[in-house]
């Protein structure tokens, strides 16, 4: 009997290109969720709500300038369909450059939700009115503009379901991932033990667990401290973070 008895959580994304989805449908961690029933994940395409002998879901920007924005109609029915099959609480999200800057702390809260629909903007957009109306929260990932939505919703999917329970076999990995405790994540090593005239650090072969856990979250502090001050300095160190980071920069100056 699987202990996953919880309901899975629907993941809807709106978008002309629903092939794209493929990539976290059909691979790795992603695609074992829902082949184990923690998420479902459904394409919505406005090309499916025309009635035109084109199929056309594109229109013309008011006030002119190049380029061509979403179609309002076709995209409202698309939305509302995905948001009937994804559940009416369901929150629906927009990816675009002018979104807030997505990170690991809103996939956690985004994981908490029953189900979520995701809009995948393509041409130049989409009617500022159909945002107002529709869209719940608007999120970007990063700063640079790509050609649709679709990747930005499938980087916000995979982040959130490997936070979802049973998705990650043993669910300790998600904790000790980099960012789940706002920290970069430490070097990692595996066979041979020596590469290239490289050893292991010897710690890591001690077999005490301790010790290692000690050197792994003092490599964390450190490497944050030294390649994203910003994220460390957002944090509340404990005393032994405390202790180790300042071990760790003693150690550098050596
Ligand atoms: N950073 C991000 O999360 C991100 C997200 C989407 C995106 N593009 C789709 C898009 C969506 C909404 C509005 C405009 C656009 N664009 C369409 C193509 O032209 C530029 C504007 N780009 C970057």
């Amino acid at each position: 009997m699987s202990s996953d008895r919880r309901r899975a959580k629907r993941y809807g994304v709106v978008s002309i290109f629903p092939e794209m989805l493929s990539a976290i449908s059909q691979y790795g961690v992603s695609s074992r969720a829902i082949d184990q029933g923690s998420v479902a994940l459904e394409a919505w395409n406005p090309r499916s709500f025309t009635h035109d002998r084109h199929h056309t879901v594109d229109d013309r920007p008011y006030g002119g300038g190049p380029g061509m924005l979403m179609k309002v109609e076709p995209l409202k029915q698309a939305l509302h369909a995905a948001k009937a099959w994804a559940g009416e609480g369901s929150k629906v999200i927009y990816l675009s450059p002018q979104g807030q800057p997505f990170n690991q702390r809103a996939a956690q809260r985004l994981a908490a939700e029953p189900g979520l629909v995701f809009l995948a903007g393509r041409y130049e957009g989409v009617d500022e009115r159909l945002i107002n109306a529709e869209i719940d929260e608007e999120w970007s990932i990063g700063d640079y503009v790509l050609s649709g939505g679709e990747l930005g919703a499938m980087v916000m999917i995979d982040a959130i379901v490997r936070l979802l329970p049973g998705v990650l076999g043993h669910n300790q990995s998600a904790e000790q991932d980099s960012f789940s405790d706002g920290l970069l994540d430490c070097p990692h090593y595996t066979r041979p033990e020596v590469y290239e005239g490289e050893t292991v650090p010897e710690v890591l072969l001690s077999g005490n667990h301790e010790r290692i856990r000690q050197w792994r979250l003092k490599q964390s502090l450190g490497r944050t401290y030294e390649r994203r001050l910003d994220l460390l300095q957002r944090l509340e160190l404990s005393d032994e973070q405390q202790r180790l980071l300042e071990e760790y920069l003693e150690e550098r100056k050596q």
